[in-house]
């Protein structure tokens, strides 16, 4: 039983690439979308009946036209945004067929520990620390976003 206030969390399937260098994927929200430019992981919703991992395949590959290997779960978080409420399923990804192509008219950049393109998504931002703790990195992993 949900309680007065609370909002029930749509599921998204959220792919973190990750190459031989340890770099990891970002890319740039989609004009027409809310948070349009901001920088995210790639990935969005579950479908009726589908898995986070089928998902993730249909997603990564209608938006960036690659055909991902095994995604393997990470971590979940929750995201209370004024539109919606969502439930992060953040999995990593080794292995990828296929040449990137920008099917949404989207930026993609390789990134490492601090990345450099700017804003970055609040629900994208936990995954840095993430990065930084398993890295050993310290300082700060991106540069504030303006209020909007
Ligand atoms: N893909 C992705 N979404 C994220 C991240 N962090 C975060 O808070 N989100 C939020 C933003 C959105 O509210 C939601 C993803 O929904 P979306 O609108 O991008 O998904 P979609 O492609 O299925 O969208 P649509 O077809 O309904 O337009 O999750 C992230 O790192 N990657």
């Amino acid at each position: 039983m949900s309680t007065a206030g609370e909002r029930t969390p749509v599921d998204v399937a959220v792919g973190v690439l990750i190459d031989g260098d340890g770099r990891f994927l970002l890319t740039s929200r989609p004009e027409g979308k809310v948070y349009a430019g901001y920088w995210e992981f790639p990935g969005g919703k579950l479908e009726v009946g589908e898995t986070v991992e089928q998902a993730l395949r249909r997603e990564l590959h209608e938006e960036l036209g690659i055909t991902i290997g095994a995604a393997h779960p990470w971590k979940v978080e929750i995201v209370d945004y004024e539109h919606a409420r969502v439930r992060l399923h953040f999995c990593k990804v080794y292995a990828w067929q296929g040449e990137f192509e920008m099917r949404e008219r989207q930026s993609m950049a390789w990134q490492t520990l601090p990345v450099d393109v700017k804003p970055v998504l609040p629900g994208t931002v936990p995954v840095l620390e993430w990065f930084a703790t398993e890295r050993g990195f310290s300082g700060p992993t991106h540069e504030a976003a303006p209020p909007r």
